[in-house]
């Protein structure tokens, strides 16, 4: 329970300290002003002509809110529940992979500052530090390991092992990067982060993986990388045998179509993250919140439904769990904050997006999570075709 009372969710950024960016403009304007081309262009861009990010934008454009009042509104109850354990807030943090771009302490001031919050944390695959070196930095956190698949399989089941004996209590297999998008900025600014080692975490203390190179290189190791990430030959098949080989809860992430969230489910998976990776993967892909209502009524309550891609403030948050998903992950915001001002700035950010989507909730007439099922939502549809 949160008490909306006092009132000054907003107010307090009004105060004489150095202002922090609030909006997510302003956030990638500071972002951009701090960071190389290279490492700024890698985080903001969209695969292909960006009509994906641009279509998660409109997404959440085109819905509006028609809010009740007189409902006394005082106390908000914002808190979720997911495999079994309450979270105080419906936000999550989305893997992001090679944190170190953004900031020294990359992953480790990320998943302090979700402990801080009581947020969880989905830790990337190709991570700047090791799943150990996180785990060890903050223990009591909640964190769940995000595995792509790997050419070689026994990686990704040492990987998943390592994540289960380390704490970890959900993995989430990112299903559509079986190949990198094609993403024009990096060609353009000539950036790969890949073969610059900030993915380099949780490979080099991979035994399995390690085995594998013929020498301890740096060479050796971006080729074994560069062998195992990209797995085209992905299927059903595969996340069969990772449920027999894991005790963990699985979620599928980059679901989009209801036909593979129903095909999710009849594998066993537990839990699926509707998203298109940010718009980084395939261009021209429907915007996620566009997707959401299918998978909503496809999946029909047996598995928890997550969000992202464009969720940029609390009101997107807020349309995304009106409409159907049990809580959403935030993604660029999280990592513009990381390279502003470390722990502390992704912090702000998140505390952000949290207090204007508690006002949010207030202000739409309801009083927690499950209640914005209920408020009414009008969709500006312009799809007329000629
Ligand atoms: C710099 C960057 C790196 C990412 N790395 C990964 C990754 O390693 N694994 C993954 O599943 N998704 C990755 N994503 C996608 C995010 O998990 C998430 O789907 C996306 O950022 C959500 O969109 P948003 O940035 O608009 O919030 C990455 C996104 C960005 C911006
Ligand atoms: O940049 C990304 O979005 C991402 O997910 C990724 C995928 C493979 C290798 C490195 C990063």
């Amino acid at each position: 329970m949160t008490n909306t009372a006092q009132g000054d969710l907003l107010l307090k950024n009004i105060n004489a300290q150095a202002p922090f960016p609030i909006s997510f403009a302003d956030l990638e304007q500071a972002a951009a002003e701090k960071l190389a081309a290279g490492p700024f262009g890698y985080i903001r861009s969209g695969a292909g002509g960006e009509q994906t990010l641009r279509n998660n934008r409109a997404a959440f454009e085109r819905y509006s809110i028609v809010p009740r009042f007189l409902n006394d509104v005082s106390t908000i109850d914002t808190s979720i529940e997911l495999f079994g354990k309450t979270y105080p807030t419906p936000l999550l943090f989305a893997p992001v992979g090679m944190n170190g771009m953004a900031h020294d302490k990359g992953e480790l001031a990320v998943v302090e500052a979700a402990h801080h919050l009581r947020i969880p944390y989905i830790q990337s695959t190709v991570s700047t530090y090791s799943l150990e070196e996180v785990a060890h930095a903050a223990p009591d956190a909640t964190k769940w390991f995000q595995l792509y698949w790997s050419t070689n399989e026994d990686i990704a089941y040492s990987m998943a092992a390592r994540a289960e004996a380390a704490g970890f209590e959900a993995i989430v297999l990112t299903v559509d990067t079986v190949m990198l998008g094609w993403r024009e900025e990096d060609v353009r600014n000539q950036f790969s982060p890949l073969k610059l080692g900030y993915a380099k975490g949780n490979y080099i203390n991979d035994p399995v993986f390690m085995a594998t190179l013929p020498d301890h290189s740096f060479e050796s190791y971006v080729q074994g990388v560069l062998q195992n990430i990209f797995h085209p030959t992905l299927s059903w098949e595969n996340i069969r045998e990772l449920k027999r080989r894991t005790n963990l809860p699985i979620l599928l992430k980059g679901i989009l179509h209801p036909e593979d969230a129903k095909l999710a489910i009849a594998n066993g998976i537990d839990g699926i993250i509707v998203s298109n990776h940010g718009g980084r993967q395939l261009d021209g892909v429907v915007g996620s919140l566009d997707a959401l209502p299918a998978i909503v009524e496809a999946v029909n309550g047996q598995v928890p439904i997550i969000l992202d891609s464009g969720v940029y403030r609390g009101m997107d948050a807020l349309k995304a769990l009106a409409l159907g998903a049990d809580a959403v992950t935030i993604g660029r915001p999280f990592v513009y904050g990381l390279a502003l001002a470390g722990q502390e700035g992704v912090e702000k950010v998140m505390t952000n997006l949290y207090d204007e989507l508690k006002v949010s909730i207030a202000l739409a007439g309801a009083t927690s999570v499950k209640a914005l099922r209920n408020i009414t939502l009008v969709k500006n549809d312009r799809t007329d075709v000629k």
